[in-house]
């Protein structure tokens, strides 16, 4: 007995022994390889040696500027397991679980928190690059490949030639202005002027904008003019043409409408680009008081920031691109401004900090004013789109719009069949319109936005041109309230882009979540955390509302009648003239 206990000893040390010798000789190199180690060369896994996280600053980090759009990423083409998944298998056919929920699993245990860099990589912590960027993956995915087809002059909204003819025009009225206001200051700093750059990343996002989107899928300039918008000196601060016109000083009817009596300014940086600097007026954690009416919430620039991520990810493309960034009021904005009635709307605090004011017709007090700590500033800087007279624009009321007097309803709130009305009138009821109508509802319900008044076009591209998801400075007030009235395009026309509606159904699945490639995609900003958890994690819930929605209106009408497939063809049309 005793013998064969030894025995038995003998053989579990033997087994053991062969598990380890496998392990080390053949498992572990294998794993390792498919891990850590990019066949074809040494790791250097997105820019971090051995696979580590990076900081979290880093905007190596995240996915975006890793993907080599329109081809095969660099994770597929080296090894990477990128699952080509098939519509069919996830988002295209219910809900099912993905291969990789263990990865998805582990990705979620290991997830950081948003501006925790240490969490990772003070623990050295190596991850394996499929667990690491949800985002990236994302972007891997079918519906994610490719760019619009071929492009032709007429395609897109600038010519090349009359663009660049601009910008050589305004550079030297720039300059010629510059030396005279030099020369009656005597001044005499050895300032250089303004040299014409035709790669200057803000000229390409205006060369690459086209009829289907601001930027096509596989553009390397939105990285760049990020980054730009993140680091550039500014040479100039003005109020926006809306709050000249609001001031009497500047031409209408050179604007597409005279708007709001906010705190923004345009910036204009060293390379001669422009942005729309909003500042930051509420903290990210911060909710919008109860009693608030939505026209006269807070604008927050962590919206703007957040908003063009979303929009990015949704692959929409309508938000200009949006960077965050600490601003010295001073002399970031106050030294380079040369309206004086902007300069007049500077003091100082008592505190000793430097603060501003929106100067207009109605509330020019300090109370409203904003303040550096003791110059800097947190603020988004939208990137400007061409100007007016190169690029027209359309401003349109919203059909859905609310009533912006505290009792006032519009028809849609107190008619379930206002869409069948808004289907009968041009444009509804011929173009595209409506269904970026519908788009644009989704978008603004995830952030939360019910100040969508009007929406704009560039009018070159006619009426089927894409709508341009300006101004989402009052999204995320609100993480806990799911105002669902902001789908009421969607729930009275029961239509959706069969596109969008694919992906919504792509970001609710375990393997993308649309929370965790947002929080991943954020830390791409200066700003990070841009969003609090419970924003993030709201938009998880709202995605689930949208597609309950949709699926309701499936049951209904059937999935022909609801998910229209672009652009819009004969069958498809005769669904606008359903009956909802
Ligand atoms: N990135 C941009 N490039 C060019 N123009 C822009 C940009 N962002 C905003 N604008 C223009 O400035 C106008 C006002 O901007 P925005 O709506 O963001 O500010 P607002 O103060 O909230 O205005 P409102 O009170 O009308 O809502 C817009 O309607 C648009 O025409
Ligand atoms: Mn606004």
């Amino acid at each position: 007995m005793w013998v064969f206990r030894r025995d038995r000893l003998l053989i579990l040390l033997l087994l053991s022994a062969l598990l380890v010798a496998d392990f080390s000789l053949y498992i572990w190199p294998k794993l390792r390889g498919r891990l850590f180690v990019e066949p074809g060369g040494p790791c250097t896994c997105n820019g971090f040696p051995g696979g580590r996280l990076g900081n979290a600053s880093s905007p190596e980090r995240t996915g975006w500027r890793n993907h080599s759009w329109g081809g095969p990423g660099p994770g597929a083409g080296n090894g990477e397991q990128h699952e080509p998944r098939d519509m069919a298998a996830g988002a295209g056919n219910g809900m099912h679980q993905e291969p990789g929920e263990e990865e998805a699993r582990a990705g979620k245990r290991m997830h950081m928190e948003p501006g925790d860099s240490s969490a990772g990589a003070g623990q050295g912590m190596q991850l394996p690059p499929v667990l690491r960027s949800r985002l990236r993956r994302l972007l891997q995915h079918p519906l994610y490949a490719g760019d619009a087809p071929a492009l032709g002059p007429g395609d897109y909204l600038l010519s090349g030639p009359e663009a660049v003819r601009s910008y050589r025009r305004k550079v030297s009225r720039w300059n010629r202005r510059h030396k005279l206001h030099k020369g009656e200051l005597n001044n005499t700093s050895a300032e250089r002027p303004v040299q014409v750059n035709l790669q200057a990343p803000w000229l390409q996002f205006h060369r690459e904008i086209n009829r289907h989107s601001l930027y096509p899928r596989s553009s390397t300039t939105v990285g760049k003019l990020l980054d730009n918008l993140g680091h550039f000196n500014t040479i100039s601060a003005d109020y926006s043409q809306d709050e000249k016109a609001l001031l009497g000083t500047c031409d209408c009817s050179q604007i597409v409408k005279p708007s709001g009596v906010h705190l923004k300014l345009v910036l204009r940086f060293q390379d001669f680009g422009k942005a729309m600097f909003k500042p930051m007026r509420q903290k990210r954690e911060d909710e919008t008081p109860e009693d608030f009416f939505y026209f006269i919430d807070f604008q927050r620039h962590n919206a703007e920031i957040a908003a063009f991520h979303l929009d990015r990810i949704l692959d929409f493309r309508r938000v200009p691109p949006v960077a965050g960034r600490l601003i010295n009021i001073s002399s970031d904005i106050l030294e380079v401004a040369r309206n004086e009635v902007l300069q007049s709307v500077f003091f100082i605090s008592p505190a000793n900090n430097t603060c501003f004011f929106a100067k207009c017709p109605y509330m020019c007090k300090t109370e409203y004013a904003v303040c550096g700590s003791p110059h800097l500033l947190e603020g988004s800087l939208s990137a400007f789109l061409p100007s007016l007279s190169l690029a027209p624009r359309l401003s349109v009321p919203n059909p859905w719009i609310r009533s912006y007097t505290f009792t006032g309803k519009e028809e849609w709130e107190v008619n379930p069949l206002y869409c069948n009305t808004v289907k009968l009138i041009y444009p509804y009821n011929s173009s595209n319109r409506l269904l970026n109508i519908i788009d644009m509802a989704t978008f603004d319900f995830l952030i939360g936005n019910m100040d969508r008044h009007h929406y704009e076009m560039f009018t070159k591209f006619g009426e089927d041109g894409f709508l341009l998801h300006l101004d989402n400075a009052r999204g995320f007030g609100r993480h806990s309230q799911d105002e669902i009235t902001i789908l009421a395009p969607l729930y009275q026309c029961c239509l959706i882009k069969k596109a969008t509606w694919q992906r919504l159904k792509l970001l609710s699945l375990p393997d993308y979540q649309l929370s965790d490639v947002m929080r991943e995609s954020l830390l791409e900003d200066q700003l990070a955390p841009v969003l609090t958890e419970p924003h993030l994690l709201a938009l998880d819930r709202r995605l689930h509302k949208i597609l309950q929605i949709t699926e309701e209106c499936v049951q209904i009408h059937g999935e022909e009648a609801v998910l229209v497939s672009e652009p819009l063809e004969e069958p498809t049309a005769s669904t606008l003239n359903r009956d909802t």
